[in-house]
């Protein structure tokens, strides 16, 4: 029996990983998030998601773990959490009317390899009133979130369009992870 572990504590990965019907743990431990400024946005994602992966690799040696991380990039600018409310304000006050990018860099640490890749979606923002970005910040829903919003919540109202993974937005490119779980040597039972 193979082993499954979601090195995550984001609840929307989790949701979206339940969303097969497979057995798995989930399981994360605290890495360091800083990053060299040098490395390109899809590097960045990459890196970051195979320390969250090879940190609990470690810990449970023969299993298939997976980590991911999720970043928001406007003119080239790398948007993580917000630290605070005033934060999240400039945040969604510069996605406003604009495209952005959103990189999910996943990987899946094996017992015999190591898979790494990134998917990156192009997001379109409506031109946004501070009355709404106020009333949108009340909803405390920017706070754990790349970008300070959330598509899969109140953040579907701040979208005008998106081209690429909607599922890569929420933090996990599902379809893709699949695929690459299976040529990492998993092996997908669809059952209940
Ligand atoms: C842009 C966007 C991001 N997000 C979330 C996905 C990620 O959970 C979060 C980005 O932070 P991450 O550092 O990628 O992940 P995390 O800290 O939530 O979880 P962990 O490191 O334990 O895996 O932003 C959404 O839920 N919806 C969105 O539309």
């Amino acid at each position: 029996m193979q082993n499954l572990i979601l090195a995550s504590s984001s609840p929307r990965r989790k949701e979206l990983l339940e969303n097969l019907h497979i057995t798995f743990e989930v399981s994360s431990s605290d890495v360091d998030e800083n990053f060299d400024p040098a490395l390109t946005p899809g590097e960045i994602v990459m890196e970051l998601s195979s320390r969250k992966a090879r940190a609990v690799s470690m810990k449970h040696q023969n299993s298939f773990v997976i980590g991911a991380d999720t970043i928001v990039v406007l003119d080239e600018i790398v948007l993580g959490k917000p630290k605070d409310r005033a934060d999240a304000y400039s945040m969604i006050k510069k996605l406003s009317g604009k495209e952005h990018s959103v990189y999910t860099g996943v990987s899946i640490v094996a017992p015999e390899n190591e898979i790494k890749f990134y998917v990156k979606t192009d997001v379109v923002f409506w031109e946004l009133s501070d009355e709404e970005i106020n009333a949108y910040i009340d909803t405390g829903e920017p706070f754990d979130k790349a970008g300070a919003y959330g598509i899969q919540g109140f953040g579907s109202m701040l979208v005008k369009k998106i081209d690429g993974d909607y599922f890569s937005v929420m933090g996990l490119p599902i379809s893709k992870t699949v695929r690459e779980l299976r040529n990492a040597g998993y092996v997908m039972p669809f059952s209940k």
